[in-house]
């Protein structure tokens, strides 16, 4: 699951901690869904253990699959304004509010991100930049 927040034309990027795959690595928030759970809940959980905050998934923008095949739902997600963001350090060790010009440009983006972002420049992927 990935989670799409977005902010005023920014998109909330983490960067990858060391002590997890593809460590240092740029992309959104988000995991692997849990047996049971559906995608949306999938989405909060992740939110929370990782960014310690309440998203509201909104709708599923995109599906694909990893150059590493692993399956993803793109959900862009609703954050709570004033919803202070604390990144767990064991899993995040940046986060940030990005345009997409600024990420593309990120030599250290996950390439899974880089196609999602490019589908979206190019109108194949409506995301809604100012909820
Ligand atoms: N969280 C997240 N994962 C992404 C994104 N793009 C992308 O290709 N992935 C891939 O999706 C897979 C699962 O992400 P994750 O690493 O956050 O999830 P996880 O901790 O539950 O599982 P893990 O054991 O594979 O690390 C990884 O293979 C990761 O590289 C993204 O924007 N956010």
């Amino acid at each position: 699951m990935v989670a799409v927040v977005a902010r005023r034309s920014r998109l909330l990027l983490i960067r990858r901690s060391d002590q997890v795959s593809a460590p240092g690595k740029f992309c959104f928030p988000g995991g692997a869904i849990e047996e049971g759970e559906t995608e949306e809940e999938a989405v909060v959980r992740e939110l929370r253990e990782e960014l310690g905050v309440r998203v509201q998934p909104v709708r599923r923008v995109w599906e694909s699959c990893t150059e590493w095949g692993v399956h993803l739902s793109w959900w862009q997600s609703r954050l709570a304004d004033d919803a202070p963001i604390v990144p767990n350090a064991a899993e995040v060790s940046h986060i940030g509010w990005y345009t997409i010009p600024e990420i593309l440009g990120l030599s250290d983006l996950l390439s899974s991100n880089r196609q999602f972002l490019q589908k979206v420049l190019a109108g194949d992927i409506q995301l809604d930049l100012e909820p």
